[in-house]
């Protein structure tokens, strides 16, 4: 076969280039216009003039970063972490905390206008906690360093596999706000420790939990020395094998409810959000003992054991075994046997599901970023009387409404929960009735 001599195109990545920026986009990017591209520029709020260097140049749009502001908006404020322009963990921390809802606001708007057309949406009053110490779980990645003979432990920069050693994080709840000092200095005294590629932090009702994920065998011996050096925390380990041994369960509790999990399993990670999220989800969706209630996406059942209390039945479905499995054991600590739950993989045909059935008139479902595009374009949505979307995506809630309304439904009610104040991630609630 011919080959061709084809020259490399020429590459951009690290010019510095001066914008303009127009507006910002749902993930807190500032938006530009470069020589007839758009610009998603890192760091740039709305109206402002920066200097930024581009990270990555397609056919029709540059990534950039703001390396300095030229002429900084009234909304700019001082990031509150020192760590925060390499750490991946928040994205808008320049950006003031009022403003930062004003924006979600906004990208909610556009993304509902361009997927859906409704315009004028029927906002309510969002949910929101305090804006630091609000994250009760927490994933920290682990590297040994092979030339400096010790283990780094922090968190992942933004967009990148390198590891910010952070020495404080204001973020997290309080006794975990300054852990890592602590966990670096104390691992360290232990070779055995090396092989320990994450460490899952979590501040439940009952105790603080750290596990350690390692992929070398660590001795009884080792862990005994730890747990008495690491106190109070409750140490548990996974060394890839799916066993962990767990003396308690962790847990929390929402409207005399109490709910124990397994750290493998989802669990929402802001504790005054998630049961202000819960009481909204109860008021909004004002069932009565008629009522039949399908939980999609249902993780250990933090929708479905409330509205059991005033549904007739609840049918939970959601695609983690373990999961299921704890929200089976949920429901029967809680003596809800209204409650039934499955364990089911959304994406796939629901000719497979043995929890369908035609008697079920409220639709709840809370999937994670991906959406649920597939179960809704095979669900006869026409059987729902109301339907509850509660989103960790704008773009797939925007896109997936659209399935909704052309059902029959109507935005009825739409709320913002700031479940991770500082970052760009938007948390919505939608109601949907019936025309
Ligand atoms: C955002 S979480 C919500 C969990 C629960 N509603 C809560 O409030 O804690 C999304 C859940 O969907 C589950 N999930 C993700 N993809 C799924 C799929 N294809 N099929 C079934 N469940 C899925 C995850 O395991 C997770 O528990």
């Amino acid at each position: 076969m011919a080959q061709f001599f084809r020259a490399k195109a020429a590459t951009s990545k690290g010019k510095n280039i001066e914008l303009t920026v127009e507006s910002i986009d749902h993930q807190g990017r500032g938006v530009a216009k470069y020589q007839g591209k758009v610009c998603f520029v890192e760091g740039a709020l709305a109206g402002e003039c920066v200097k930024a260097q581009i990270q990555q140049e397609k056919a029709k749009l540059i990534i950039a970063k703001a390396v300095k502001i030229v002429s900084p908006s009234e909304q700019r404020v001082m990031a509150f972490c020192k760590d925060y322009h390499l750490c991946g963990g928040c994205q808008l921390q320049h950006l003031d905390h009022t403003n930062q809802l004003t924006h979600k606001h906004k990208a909610l708007d556009a993304l509902f206008m361009k997927f859906t057309k409704v315009a004028n949406l029927p906002w309510q009053a969002a949910i929101e906690s305090e804006s630091t110490h609000y994250r009760r779980a927490a994933r920290v990645a682990c590297i040994f360093d092979n030339k400096a003979q010790r283990l780094k432990l922090g968190f992942r920069g933004a967009k990148s596999k390198q590891i910010v050693e952070v020495a404080q994080c204001n973020v997290l709840t309080d006794p975990f706000v300054h852990c890592f000092s602590q966990l670096r200095e104390t691992l360290n005294r232990h070779t055995a420790c090396s092989s320990i590629s994450h460490i899952q932090l979590c501040d439940a009702d009952n105790g603080q939990f750290v596990l350690f994920r390692h992929t070398k065998k660590i001795e009884q011996k080792v862990k005994d020395e730890l747990a008495t050096e690491l106190k109070p925390y409750n140490l548990l380990w996974d060394d890839g094998s799916g066993h962990t041994a767990y003396m308690t369960l962790p847990s929390y509790k929402v409207a005399q409810l109490n709910f124990e999990f397994k750290l493998d399993n989802f669990v929402q990670v802001n504790r005054a959000v998630n049961e202000k999220m819960l009481l909204q989800a109860q008021s909004w969706l004002d069932l009565s003992n008629e009522d039949t209630v399908l939980d999609l996406f249902c993780g250990i059942g933090n929708f479905s054991l409330l509205v059991a209390k005033q549904a007739s039945e609840v049918i939970g479905v959601e695609g983690s075994q373990s999961s299921v499995a704890m929200a089976k054991q949920n429901a029967h600590t809680n003596q809800l046997n209204n409650v039934q739950f499955f364990c089911f993989d959304l994406t796939q045909s629901l000719s497979q599901a043995s929890w369908f059935t035609e008697s079920l008139n409220v639709l709840l479902l809370d999937p994670s970023r991906t959406g649920a595009y597939e179960i809704l374009k095979q669900l006869p949505l026409i059987q729902f009387e109301k339907v509850l979307y509660v989103s960790c995506d704008p773009v797939t809630l925007a896109r997936d409404c659209t399935l909704l309304i052309e059902a029959g439904f109507k935005l009825d009610k739409i709320g913002l929960m700031n479940m991770f104040p500082h970052t760009g991630h938007i948390e919505t609630m939608a109601l949907f009735q019936r025309r």
